[in-house]
């Protein structure tokens, strides 16, 4: 009999995934993890950790499988927290889902798990696994979840193939609304649980009372950009090449604090994301402000108003040969060869039609449609039909 071991979170997905795998005769085991440790950093006294492990623990003990708890939240704040601090610092915007599916739940957690005896590590993300035979070897795939409400595989887009030979997603064909009537059928006490939020560590807190824990305030211009400005100067340069122009179009514009009217502070450029339209206090526009830039050295937020300012959109990205990854190692691009693809550069984003051109120093996505808030540290995750095959941070 193959041994599972389900991460159970206390949530109504992975309580039906556990109940799934003992219904088709695997030997099951439920472990929780703990991320936090009550002495790093605070995420106020509403995180519903102990709640959650009660949860966890009861639907074992509903399923009649072994439970167990793991402490990871020295691992936790090394490769999570402290790269999220980091990031924000420099001024990007990580994505600390992808990173804990990478480096804790398919790592640590997976390492854990297969030290206890597991064939499997199981979860309940809202994804599929596929297996294909290639040149007599066999290869992985990660498909999307068959709800498209709820495809999770964007966050599972740095996983490797050794990952995925170990990983099993048991709801991934399933509906959500059929994943609660499973979970009320056999009377598990997650079954009207509210979903989680996907910040998979931030719990209730908001992010920047969270930021302001370690990123000390310090007061700056809010700009703001008239949407008249140029962008780019106003006659393309001629291009002798694609890749020249792939690189002209990929770079940020940079604003000056002269490009634009003071319109009013903020106490950090680092709490600050690109497309951010919450948080800046200022009234009195006919439009919203959105950031359509953050410049943590200079400490300045450059905004413009509306949607559609252009200072918002772009529809080219760049992403680094280091932060290049490829789940279908076998279909990875080498120098000078391009691909037609749909990709997404961030959860729950309809995917867009692009084009991976891959050079020497690393790969450009270049988007058949501009895109709003192309924004460094974040993601970008490409498909072919509903299998993601490579990911990215953007840089
Ligand atoms: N604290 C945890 N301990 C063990 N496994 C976890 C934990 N948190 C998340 N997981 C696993 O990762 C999966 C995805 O986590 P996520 O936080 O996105 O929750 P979710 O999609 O709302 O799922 P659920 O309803 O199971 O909480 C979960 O289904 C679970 O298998």
């Amino acid at each position: 009999m193959k041994r599972v071991i389900v991460g159970l979170s206390g949530g109504v997905d992975s309580s039906v995934a556990a109940y799934l795998l003992k219904a088709q005769g695997y030997e099951v085991i439920g472990l929780f993890m703990k991320n936090w440790h009550d002495d790093s950093v605070t995420i106020s006294d509403e995180c519903p950790w102990l709640e959650d492990s009660n949860d966890a623990m009861l639907v074992a003990d509903k399923l009649g499988i072994p439970f167990q708890t793991v402490d990871l939240s020295v691992q936790y704040k090394e490769r999570i927290v402290d790269y999220m601090f980091n990031e924000y610092e420099k001024g990007r915007t990580p994505n600390p889902d992808v990173l804990c599916n990478r480096e804790i739940k398919f790592d640590v957690f997976m390492d854990i798990a297969l030290e206890l005896g597991a064939d499997y590590v199981a979860t309940g993300h809202y994804c599929r696994k596929g297996t294909i035979e290639k040149d007599g070897k066999q290869i992985h795939q990660l498909l999307a979840g068959a709800d498209d409400n709820k495809d999770q595989s964007y966050f599972l887009c740095q996983l490797s193939q050794q990952q995925l030979a170990k990983a099993l997603f048991p709801i991934g064909e399933l509906q959500k609304p059929e994943v609660r009537a499973i979970a009320k059928a056999q009377g598990l006490i997650t079954a009207e649980k509210k979903d989680s939020q996907g910040l998979c560590f931030i719990g209730k807190v908001r992010l920047p009372e969270f930021l302001q824990q370690q990123l000390k305030p310090k007061e700056g211009h809010i700009v703001e950009v008239a949407d008249t400005f140029e962008m780019y100067s106003q006659v393309l340069p001629q291009f002798d090449s694609k890749e020249n122009e792939l690189e002209f179009l990929s770079k940020k514009p940079i604003y000056h604090l002269t490009d634009g009217t003071v319109v009013g502070k903020h106490q950090g450029a680092h709490y600050f994301t690109k497309g951010q339209r919450k948080g800046l206090g200022v009234g009195g526009t006919v439009e919203p402000l959105f950031v359509i830039d953050t410049d943590v050295k200079e400490n300045i937020i450059y905004t413009g108003q509306g949607k559609q300012h252009p200072g918002l959109y772009r529809n080219v990205l760049f992403v680094t040969n280091e932060e290049l990854h490829w789940v279908r190692e076998d279909l990875a691009l080498k120098d000078g060869e391009t691909m037609s693809v749909m990709a997404r550069i961030r959860y729950r984003q309809n995917l867009e039609k692009a084009t991976l051109y891959k050079v020497n120093s690393g790969m450009y996505v270049e988007f058949e449609n501009k895109q709003s808030a192309i924004t460094e540290g974040q993601f970008v995750a490409w498909y072919l039909e509903d299998e993601l095959l490579g990911s990215g941070v953007i840089s």
